[in-house]
């Protein structure tokens, strides 16, 4: 398992990683979500060993990174997907790699079958498109076997096809009772495949999880009612302890389900034009929970002009 305690990083005067805690445990898939510049990569290459802490640890099945004699036996990552060399092909370099690691070069064909590359394995990297690059880092992070999987955004630049393999192999590798942390700032994309949800926000952590709780506890939803009988609608659900709101000449209520407010409706005599459950999505519910920690914020042509 992976476990954070006190972990620090600072890059001059910028906190990216502020005193986070936390444990990734194997036989699930732990996703880790926030919005650009969070800090995910940068905790990431902490795990790694690429990066040293300003403060605090981070271990790996209770050993340092930099410190164990086989990476690629004991964590395999995939951190950036072009970190190989563009003249070199996909089967030298997972070659060169297992090589350099006493890994089997049987294992490089049993990858590249993994990955689907058999067919361009002797194509130079550098012509291959993101997907395949992308597709060939995880090549590289699996070729060892290894107990713990780190991946860094790896849906980046996949087809809907190569998505929906990513999420399959990183359940396979937690069934199997692997440790898979996977990066994402898509809350949508994790909700299909990760167990638990650590979420960071500008260093900080903002939620560590199971996703099912995370959905019951965010993803709300309400009922639309639309009516010529607005007032004396809102005011019957008020009285029935219901919490109304008046938007866009309709209203939004919640803790009740549409069937309810329709009898109730009804036994009043009520016209109704629209009974709808509207329920907000995980991605809504991602953006408030992270809405004061985005650093990188875009405005609309209004807000530009004013
Ligand atoms: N080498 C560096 N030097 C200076 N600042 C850095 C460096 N690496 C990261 N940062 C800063 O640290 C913060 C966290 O960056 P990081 O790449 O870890 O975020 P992230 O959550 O992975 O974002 P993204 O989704 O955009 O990849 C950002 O503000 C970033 O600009």
């Amino acid at each position: 398992m992976i476990r954070a305690q006190a972990l620090s990083k600072t890059f001059g005067d910028k906190t990216a990683v502020d005193a986070i805690d936390f444990t990734v445990k194997p036989g699930r898939v732990t996703g880790f979500l926030g919005p650009n510049g969070a800090g995910k990569s940068t905790t990431m290459r902490m795990i790694l060993g690429l990066d040293a802490p300003t403060s605090g640890t981070v271990t790996v099945n209770g050993h340092r990174h930099l410190t164990s004699p086989a990476p690629l036996r004991s964590i395999g990552a995939l951190i950036d997907a072009h970190a190989f060399h563009p003249g070199r092909s996909a089967r030298d370099h997972l070659r060169w790699l297992a090589a350099s690691n006493g890994i089997p070069t049987t294992r490089v064909g049993e990858v590249l079958e993994l990955v689907g590359l058999e067919s361009v394995a002797g194509q130079r990297a550098g012509r291959y498109s993101l997907g395949m690059g992308q597709r060939l880092g995880i090549a590289a992070a699996l070729i060892g076997d290894p107990p713990v999987v780190v991946l860094d955004e790896p849906v980046n630049g996949l087809d809907p096809e190569g998505i929906r393999w990513v999420r399959a192999l990183a359940r396979r590798l937690a069934e199997e009772g692997r440790t898979v942390f996977v990066s994402s700032h898509l809350m949508s994309e994790m909700a299909l495949t990760a167990d638990h949800l650590i979420v960071i926000g500008r260093g900080q952590i903002l939620a560590d999880t199971s996703t099912e709780d995370f959905i019951a506890t965010h993803a709300v939803s309400y009922v639309r009612v639309k009516s010529p009988a607005r007032a004396e609608i809102g005011a019957l659900l008020t009285r029935a302890g219901h919490e109304v709101e008046v938007v866009d000449n309709a209203l939004h209520v919640q803790g009740i389900d549409p069937a309810a407010i329709g009898d109730l409706v009804h036994r009043h005599g009520l016209a109704v034009h629209e009974l709808t459950l509207v329920r907000s999505s995980l991605e809504d519910a991602f953006m408030t929970l992270t809405a004061d920690s985005v650093e990188y914020v875009s405005k609309t042509r209004e807000e530009v002009a004013a």
